[in-house]
This record gives C-alpha cells, structure tokens and sequence, in this order.
C-alpha cells in the first residue's frame, strides 16, 4: 500500500480551512529566510501559498546572506513582541555564520509553530507536548489516517537530528512503540532496521533503504530529500526495490513533504487558538 501523503495533506488543509472559519479567526504566520539557497526560497513559497489557501494570512521576512546573528535575533524579537503574529518559522538551514541554537532558542515558544525550542522538545520529550516538530507530527498524521497501529510494535527511526529523528522518537515512545534510534556509528545497522515493524529513514542518502533492510510487511517512511543519478528529486529508500516488500510505505515526493507543510499550518492554528480562545498559558 502506498501512503498517499498528498491526498492526506490536502484533506487535512481543507478540515483546517473550514475549523479557521468556524472559530472566526484569522491566524498569521511569519517566515523568516535568511539568504538566498533556491530550495529554502521554494520550501518558504510553498508555506506561503499553503496559508493562503487555509486562510492564514502571512509574511515574510527576507535577510541577506551575510546577515549577523545579532540582526536575526532583532527580527525575531520584532515579530515576538508583534500581537499580530501568532507563529514564527526560521527557514533552516541558516548560514554558517548565524548561530542556528540562539536563533531558535530566540523564538518566543507560544509561537513556536515549528517545534524546535527547547521548550517545546521539553514538553515533547516528557509527553505532554504543545508543538511538535512538523515533519514528524506530519508523519503520525498519516500513520493515523491509514490506521497503523503504533502501541507495542517495534519503530526504528534512522536519524537523530533535532527537526526529524529525535523527536520522531519521542513522538513514536509516547505512542507506545518500543523505540530505537540508529545514527552513523549504529553497529548491525540493517538487523536493527529489519527488526523494524515501523521503519522511518532520515538519513539524506538516496538509495539508502534497500530490501535487505526492511522485514516484510513493515510500514516504511521515507523522510530524505535526496537526488538521483538523473538529478531527479528521490527519497531514502529504494522505492521500486522495496516497495512489494513493505505492508505500507510513503513515495517521495508525494509522501512526508505535503504532510510537513500541512502539520505547519495546524500549529499555526493552534498558536492562533491558544491565544485567543483558550485563555491560558501553557508555559
Ligand atoms: N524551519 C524549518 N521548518 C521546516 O519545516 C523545514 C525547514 N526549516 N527547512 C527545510 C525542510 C524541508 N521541508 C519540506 C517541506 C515540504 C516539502 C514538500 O512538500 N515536498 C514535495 C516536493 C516538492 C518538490 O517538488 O521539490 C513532496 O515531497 O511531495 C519538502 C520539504 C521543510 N523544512
């Protein structure tokens, strides 16, 4: 079985739209890009025309490549102390020369959309999340939409980053799978993946996952944005090798992409919400 991550993206954009309306509210989502990489400026065009369609409105904030930490951190205490801006997403990668931790940690975390603040991997981690990163969230989306059973099965996520394999580790754990994570000095790396009854690869290789990595009938998740030979844009996995094989698995593109940018529009929801109806703080 295929999992469609665009058909679920755009349903779960359209239940947006219609909750959006129905609490009359009108959410505003900040992106800030630093520099000028042509995949980055897609990436932000792409959130940009998803908000429009939901029915958040949005800016962005453009810095030069050569921009100081100092100057980011300025831009991002202004849309902080902006009441009419509920979410706030820092493009990443930044330049090398921008300290990416004080960036983030800069982010008032009632308006940390993308779930990257320490504050909100915190709540994550300890099972009580607020936001959580949106590529993995995006992944339990549709893991739930095709009704794949999490609780007592075995996940193996490849990949410990901070934006995809920790916190899809935590968000897997609160699930109750029996999680293990696997990163460049893994030992056995393709036993513990063929153990996986739910295998997520975020590794950024192409042709990473082969057969010889996946146990039969698992649920396969292709996180990489990769290139073929041909330049043509592929996943982690060996998708024609691998996919008789797997019970389910996500293409790319058409898998886990749509379903980041669909989960970024709910926590932009959702920031706009607590502010608004909810009356409280979380934090
Ligand atoms: N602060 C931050 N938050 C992010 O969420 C974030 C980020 N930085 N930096 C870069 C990554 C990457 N990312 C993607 C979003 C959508 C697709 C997507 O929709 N891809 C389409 C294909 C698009 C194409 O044709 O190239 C698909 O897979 O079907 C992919 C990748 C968000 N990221």
């Amino acid at each position: 079985m295929i999992l469609d991550g665009k058909a679920v993206s755009e349903k779960r954009l359209e239940i947006l739209k219609e909750k959006i309306e129905e609490f009359g509210l009108y959410p505003r989502l900040a992106t800030v890009i630093v520099g000028e990489d042509p995949a980055s400026q897609m990436y932000v065009r792409m959130k940009h025309r998803a908000c429009e369609r939901v029915g958040i409105g949005s800016i962005g904030i453009e810095l030069p490549a050569d921009a100081t930490t100092g100057r980011v951190l300025e831009a991002i205490t202004r849309l902080n102390n902006d009441p009419d801006i509920n979410g706030i997403l820092v493009q990443l990668p930044l330049p090398s020369g921008v300290d990416t931790t004080r960036v983030i940690e800069a982010v008032a975390p009632d308006k940390d959309v993308d779930g990257f603040h320490p504050c909100s991997l915190g709540r994550l981690f300890s099972g009580t999340p607020v936001f959580s990163p949106c590529t993995p969230q995006g992944i339990m989306t549709i893991l739930d939409e095709y009704r794949i059973p999490i609780a007592g099965k075995r996940a193996v996520v490849v990949g410990r980053s901070i934006d995809v394999g920790r916190p899809m580790a935590a968000l897997l754990l609160n699930a109750d799978a029996t999680v293990t994570i696997c990163h460049s000095k893994t030992e056995n790396l393709a036993a513990e993946m063929r153990a996986a009854d739910i295998l997520v690869s975020a590794v950024g290789k192409a042709k990473f996952v082969g057969p010889d990595m996946v146990k039969e009938g698992a649920t396969v998740i292709d996180v990489g944005i990769n290139q073929d030979e041909q330049g043509k844009l592929c996943g982690d996995v060996d998708f024609e090798a691998v996919k008789d094989r797997a019970g389910a698995i996500t293409p790319v593109p058409g898998g886990v992409g749509p379903m980041t940018i669909a989960t970024l529009m709910e926590n932009t929801f959702m920031a706009a919400k607590m502010r608004t109806c909810d009356n409280t703080t979380v934090w």
